[in-house]
């Protein structure tokens, strides 16, 4: 039935190094449409990189990446100072930057938008607040609303979960859920629990990708491969994972 989905992004054979520094080794697979494809792996192990080369914000690499559809990226936690004197709605504006430009040329049109998407992410009563002043959970869901606001087919995220609490999480995921039917999905995150829950592939890398493969399918063994400390890792994973015997 795979074979039928379109494929929306295609890597092959992408090596990147930093000086003597191997940081992603041969890695090869393609995301169809509407997958929702969670990237695992142990600090360091290149996944923010492996993100930054398909936003084409590294371009040093060998291999080939191509991307077939229009990127929305949500990015990590930390990503602006929130002390920067900015408002909800301009960070949902900046998100159609390419459509206003960088002379804040926005009209009614635009402004209309950014309500709708923050009506949609029950997050419109931050309309006018500085971006200083929201939770944690909040300023995720405006990262969304950025995201969203230049009409992605493709939504990356890099670790969601950081800085929310496990309610706010819970809403944001039912929220990933509703997009992911119109959308591919590709997040980056350490709650390997809410991973297995929410995600149908996955993908474990520790600077070559040690699996790919449907999130039903995932064993104790594929973590093992990228975690050294696996076993407390699986006491936090409500699904059971299959547990393949050394003969399989
Ligand atoms: N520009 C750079 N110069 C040198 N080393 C780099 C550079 N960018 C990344 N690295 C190194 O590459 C490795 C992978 O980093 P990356 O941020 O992609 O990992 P990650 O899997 O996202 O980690 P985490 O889960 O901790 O966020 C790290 O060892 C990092 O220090």
């Amino acid at each position: 039935m795979q074979k039928s989905k379109k494929i929306v992004m295609s890597v092959d054979q992408l090596n990147y190094k930093v000086e003597n520094n191997e940081i992603l080794r041969n890695i090869s697979f393609n995301i169809y449409e509407n997958e929702f494809v969670g990237i695992i792996g142990p600090n360091g192990a290149g996944k923010t990189t492996l993100i930054k080369i398909l936003l084409n914000e590294i371009k040093e690499y060998q291999g080939k990446v191509n991307i077939y559809k229009k990127i929305g990226y949500v990015p990590q936690h930390d990503y602006f100072d929130k002390s920067f004197p900015i408002k909800a709605y301009e960070i949902v504006l900046m998100g159609m930057y390419k459509e206003i430009g960088i002379f804040k040329h926005y009209k009614k049109y635009h402004k209309e938008k950014v309500h709708e998407l923050l009506k949609l992410l029950q997050i419109d009563y931050l309309y006018d607040r500085k971006v200083g002043k929201l939770s944690g959970g909040e300023y995720q869901r405006l990262m969304l609303a950025r995201a969203l606001a230049s009409n992605p087919e493709i939504l990356i995220l890099d670790e969601p979960e950081a800085g929310v609490d496990k309610k706010g999480e819970l809403l944001f995921y039912k929220t990933l859920k509703e997009l992911n039917k119109n959308m591919t999905i590709i997040m980056v995150s350490h709650d390997l629990s809410m991973v297995f829950k929410e995600t149908n592939k996955v993908m474990c890398l520790n600077h070559s990708l040690h699996c790919h493969k449907s999130t039903a399918d995932m064993t104790a063994d594929d973590l093992k491969k990228i975690y050294s400390e696996s076993l407390e890792m699986l006491v936090h994973i409500d699904k059971p994972l299959k547990v393949v015997s050394k003969n399989d």
